[in-house]
């Protein structure tokens, strides 16, 4: 198989590295790429031209190489133009599995695995059970029976001759009812080949230049199924990666010399593997499939990272195993890329050390780009549940006002603003967005009035840019504004709210207004109001931690008993994860309001206010509360509010609310978060197509290409 496909490569005019075993069995039972013999650091591993590679083309190359595309690529080109690029590659891929031999792609689909055994579209409805109240959780209908039905099926059954029938049993309900399930079940295992191994490249023109290839976009995505360059397995560890994938013109590949006596004809582009390091014999080639959460890589891949060398980094995580023996991802051990350091240092090493213990017990190797979702819902509950505790229930019409105008403002997704998840990370487990809804939700009719009018009119006084605008943060948009402590109001009263509420703004919600961002400002002038803000979302948080059938001590104690394996494992461990960040947001919280009621500077630039106050500071005087004080102001005078009223004349109601809702301290502070320094911003936002099915990336955000020194 790797002959056929080495031979089949080299007539393309692609290359592989003398000294690498594409298809080497691990220790594991998977396969990967292993060196056979040392390779030094530079040295191309694997050069592929395009035109080996499976995807869709773009208008442009259509128009060039229309012919040297497969029938089944041209006909989806021309006939479903609006199908999704992930079921365009998958029915593409599914074309020449069926047509065996006959497939110019036999070669390359010899060296593909019978599935993904772990991903998603394997677990049976059972087993998906453990990912309840995780973002993995499946609240419709089976998304790949789903996206069969409604866009596969009907392109299968108009050209049977490039999806060939697949080979039957006898079955219950006749021959429609076995070709349909032999369809599904053909769809279903290559989708999730597609779904393990695709790149999903930006679509630029080949002839620009070459281009990183892990920074993956949203928009405008190509998915490419890469022969050869898809056997290579995938680390979380920089310090085990020793590879990286680039894309050349034919101008660049010659100048690098990838392509002596001249580049293979109508090919314009390479893809190219390079050894980032020297490779020692018997190293497995590593690449990374971006920074992605637990939740990300299960469902995409259908693995969760066992290794590795996040105990050794400082402030970093411990090792452990979701799916191989805890004590054998305690002794595995490496990497040393991490970058923290300063304050955090003295308590990261207790932390790595306890964190090591722990996965020693069992209780596992944590994911430090792992996500938690906070719905929209959640946090519009909660604040109007509190609103009405203090007879300041929203009416419908205020609600649905600040429903747009967030939304309209970036906090919010346009299309469907209820629809939105905040997406809370280990790195930043208070967002500014989750903290800038809450406090719009908690303003009275008056602030939120005047909110609209000072934003808006930062609309218009750029004569409606919102690139590069601030917001509102620092502002105030609710100074002097009056209503604090109204009380209930009976049917005719809200009804009449419902009416007033603001016409200025109307009309400018549907437009984009500057991105906003309230950050601390308001709750350093107003005590009640941090109070309230941090109540809410603290209990925000809570209803999500409560979403899960299970809490954080039943999953460790789960992951420590050597019955929970397999499938039940990597459930556990998502929603272990999930869980870690919601309580690290917990956690951030109380900071937060700790800081506001000692009067401590908050934010990024608290450092260098700190400074600043220190430079200001008469000798011997008290330092004065938030940055109001800290630029010389007079703290702000104290607000009070309905809920303040019991609240602020029980010093300690604020404790008891925030010790209610707040972090278990037994279950915090594992320390096994901390880790590297690059995690980023990763997401499930909106959907581009309605596959309902993929990969994360067809959901998230961008991933940042890795550092120059990773
Ligand atoms: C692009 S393929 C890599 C080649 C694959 N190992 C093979 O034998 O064909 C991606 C799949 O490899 C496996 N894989 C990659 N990296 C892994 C890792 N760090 N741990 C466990 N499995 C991994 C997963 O099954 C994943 O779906």
């Amino acid at each position: 198989m790797a002959e056929a496909f080495e031979e089949w490569l080299d007539k393309h005019g692609g290359k592989k590295h003398a000294s690498l075993d594409l298809v080497k069995e691990l220790p594991n039972g998977d396969r990967g790429v292993v060196a056979t013999a040392p390779i030094a650091e530079g040295e191309l591993l694997l050069l592929l031209p395009i035109n080996c590679a499976l995807y869709m083309p773009n208008d442009e190359e259509w128009a060039k190489r229309g012919s040297s595309f497969p029938e089944a690529v041209g006909y989806l080109h021309e006939h479903h133009r609006t199908l999704s690029p992930f079921l365009a590659t998958t029915l593409a891929l599914m074309s020449e599995v069926a047509r065996g031999g006959e497939s110019a792609w036999a070669a390359y689909v010899g060296t593909l695995p019978p599935s993904c055994p772990d991903c998603l579209l394997n677990w049976s409805k059972e087993e998906k059970k453990d990912l309840e109240g995780t973002a993995l959780e499946e609240l419709g209908p089976d998304p790949a029976a789903d996206a069969f039905k409604r866009h596969v099926a009907p392109i299968l059954a108009a050209r049977r001759d490039l999806w060939p029938l697949q080979q039957q049993g006898e079955g219950e309900g006749g021959a429609a009812a076995d070709e349909a399930a032999a369809d599904l079940a053909l769809f279903v295992r290559v989708a999730g080949l597609v779904q393990s191994r695709a790149f999903h490249l930006e679509a630029e023109n080949w002839v620009s230049g070459a281009k990183e290839i892990s920074k993956l976009e949203g928009g405008g995505t190509q998915v490419f199924l890469l022969p050869g360059i898809d056997m290579i397995n995938h680390s979380h560890n920089p310090a085990r990666r020793n590879a990286h994938l680039q894309r050349l013109n034919v101008a660049q590949a010659a100048a690098a010399k990838l392509t002596e006596g001249g580049a293979p004809e109508g090919v314009e582009a390479f893809f190219v593997m390079r050894a980032d390091k020297p490779i020692a014999e018997g190293e497995e080639v590593l690449h990374t499939y971006g920074n992605l959460s637990d939740a990300q890589l299960l469902q995409t891949y259908g693995f969760l990272d066992s290794e590795d060398g996040f105990a050794q980094l400082p402030g970093g995580a411990a090792s452990g195993s979701g799916s191989q023996p805890p004590e054998a991802a305690a002794e595995e051990e490496g990497g040393n890329g991490g970058k923290k350091g300063g304050k955090k240092r003295g308590k990261a090493g207790a932390s790595a050390a306890k964190g090591k213990e722990e996965a020693e017990e069992g209780a596992g190797y944590r994911n430090p780009y792992n996500a938690a979702l906070v719905p929209w819902e959640a946090v519009e509950d909660v604040c109007c549940g509190l609103m009405k505790s203090m007879d300041q229930g929203l009416p419908a019409a205020l609600k649905r006002a600040k429903r747009e105008f967030l939304a309209a403002a970036g906090v919010l997704q346009v299309a469907a603003p209820e629809a939105t998840q905040f997406v809370l990370l280990a790195r930043e487990p208070l967002p500014d967005e989750l903290l800038t809804a809450v406090q719009v939700l908690l303003m009275t009719k008056e602030e939120f009035n005047e909110l609209k009018r000072e934003h808006g009119g930062e609309q218009a006084a750029a004569g409606g840019s919102a690139a590069g605008k601030k917001g509102a943060a620092g502002k105030s948009p609710i100074k002097g504004a009056a209503g604090k402590g109204k009380k209930g109001k009976g049917g005719a009263a809200a009804a009449k709210e419902e009416a007033e509420v603001d016409k200025a703004g109307e009309g400018k919600e549907a437009a984009a207004l500057p991105k906003l961002s309230l950050g601390t400002a308001l709750l350093e002038e107003d005590e009640d109001f941090a109070e309230m803000v941090c109540i809410a979302t603290l209990q925000v948080l809570k209803s999500c931690v409560e979403r899960y059938p299970s809490t954080s001590k039943e999953d460790v104690r789960l992951l420590k008993s050597s019955e929970c394996t397999g499938r039940q494992r990597l459930a556990v461990r998502v929603r272990l994860g999930e869980k870690d960040v919601l309580q690290l947001a917990q956690k951030a919280v109380v900071e937060l309001l700790r800081k506001l009621r000692e009067g401590e500077p908050i934010g990024k630039d608290a450092g260098e206010e700190e400074e600043e106050e220190e430079d200001e500071k008469p000798q011997g005087k008290k330092p004065a509360k938030g940055k109001a004080a800290a630029k010389g102001k007079p703290p702000a005078a104290k607000k009070r509010r309905g809920l303040g009223a019991e609240a602020s004349s029980d010093e300690g109601g604020m404790e008891a609310d925030a010790a209610a809702t707040a972090v278990d301290e037994e279950e915090d502070d594992d320390g096994l978060l901390a880790g590297s320094d690059d995690s980023e911003r990763v997401g499930y936002g909106a959907d581009e197509f309605d596959d309902g099915i993929g990969e994360a990336h067809d959901r998230g955000k961008a991933h940042e290409a890795p550092k120059a020194s990773e």
